[in-house]
């Protein structure tokens, strides 16, 4: 858009279409420079939509047919799906249509063109360009979807994985703890529950390791009873881990208690085998900065506690065992 402010300023003496060049392309300057630095801003997208079109409609408008500036709306459908995905994308395109084929037919009934031919070669010309855009956005956002599912989902159970955990654990880092900026998060807290089956090894020498999955299938719909799915993560073969926003330690001790006891008081049926299993549980609570690693270490300990006194209980903290309840 520079290279045109000067092109129409100095070489055709276009001082209006040149300001218009002029200011929108300094404003996209700008906003390159921000994606360029990860800052941009959901309205930066609109506003380069917005820019780009009216620069190249006034100069389309303003300039005679046959300088050519409706080649450069050719353009705007692609510009449009990139910036604004597929269905946003498609109703700038039909908008900048309305008045843009009326006017090439009227501008171009002259006697050098062929006003209907020229506007039917310029409707399939940007309609072409609109599909293909649209088909390969849509193809797109659909890979990107499966590619979301095959990096952060466990794909027996259909819970979150490790990768997924490793992310939450980065983004809550990330949340400033500063009472100023975020008011709001000040009192926010995080508790973790790390569910972890008790004897597993036994169901799959027992009954094999296709019950075992099916068994672990089962316990995944079992915790998503108690909560929303997006808050459970497989973090090992036989161990689950459930965040809990905003949860006291003792309301994070019953939750976590109500699990247990629902897990020993169901009888797990895979293809018709009874089966019965017992879960322990640590609790830890999350603190900012506390890096992913020394936090399954800290978890791991409060689940080694659990396991050491019995297995089949809930264990608060690694030191604190006053809250450890042995099932009666
Ligand atoms: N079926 C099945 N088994 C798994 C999977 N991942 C891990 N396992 C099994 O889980 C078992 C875990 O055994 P251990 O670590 O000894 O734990 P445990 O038998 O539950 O004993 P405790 O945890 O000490 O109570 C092993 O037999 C693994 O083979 C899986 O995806 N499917």
């Amino acid at each position: 858009m520079l290279f045109f402010c000067f092109f129409n300023l100095f070489m055709i003496n276009q001082p209006n279409v040149s300001l218009v060049n002029g200011v929108f392309g300094v404003g996209n300057l700008y906003f390159f420079f921000m994606a360029y630095h990860g800052k941009a801003k959901p309205w930066h997208r609109h506003f380069l939509t917005v820019s780009a079109t009216a620069a190249a409609f006034f100069a389309f408008y303003n300039a005679d047919v046959r300088a050519g500036a409706v080649y450069w709306l050719l353009l705007m459908p692609p510009l449009y799906c990139l910036l604004n995905g597929p269905k946003l994308g498609l109703i700038y395109t039909l908008l900048l249509a309305l008045p843009t084929i009326p006017l090439l037919f009227i501008k171009s009934d002259s006697i050098a063109y062929f006003p209907y031919r020229s506007s039917i070669n310029f409707t399939f010309a940007y309609f072409l360009a609109c599909t293909v855009c649209y088909i390969y956005e849509k193809q797109y956002e659909k890979n990107s979807v499966n590619l979301r599912k095959m990096a952060y989902q466990d794909p027996l159970t259909g819970t979150q994985n490790r990768h997924a955990l490793k992310i939450f654990f980065d983004q809550f880092n990330r949340i400033p703890n500063d009472p100023f900026q975020h008011p709001r998060k000040k009192e926010e807290s995080m508790r973790l529950l790390i569910v972890d089956i008790d004897y597993f090894k036994q169901v799959n020498d027992t009954f094999g390791h296709d019950i075992g999955d099916a068994v672990l299938v089962d316990m995944a719909d079992l915790l998503k009873r108690f909560t929303d799915s997006h808050n459970i993560y497989r973090i090992g073969g036989e161990e689950f881990l459930i965040t809990l926003r905003n949860h006291s330690a003792t309301q994070a001790y019953k939750f976590a208690e109500a699990i247990r006891q629902r897990v020993e008081s169901t009888t797990f049926t895979p293809q018709e085998h009874d089966i019965q299993i017992t879960v322990s549980i640590g609790i830890a609570e999350l603190h900012k900065g506390q890096t992913f690693r020394s936090f399954l270490r800290d978890a791991d300990q409060n689940l080694y506690s659990a396991k050491n006194q019995g297995r089949n209980l809930v264990h608060y903290g690694v030191i604190d065992t006053l809250e450890s309840v042995k099932s009666a």
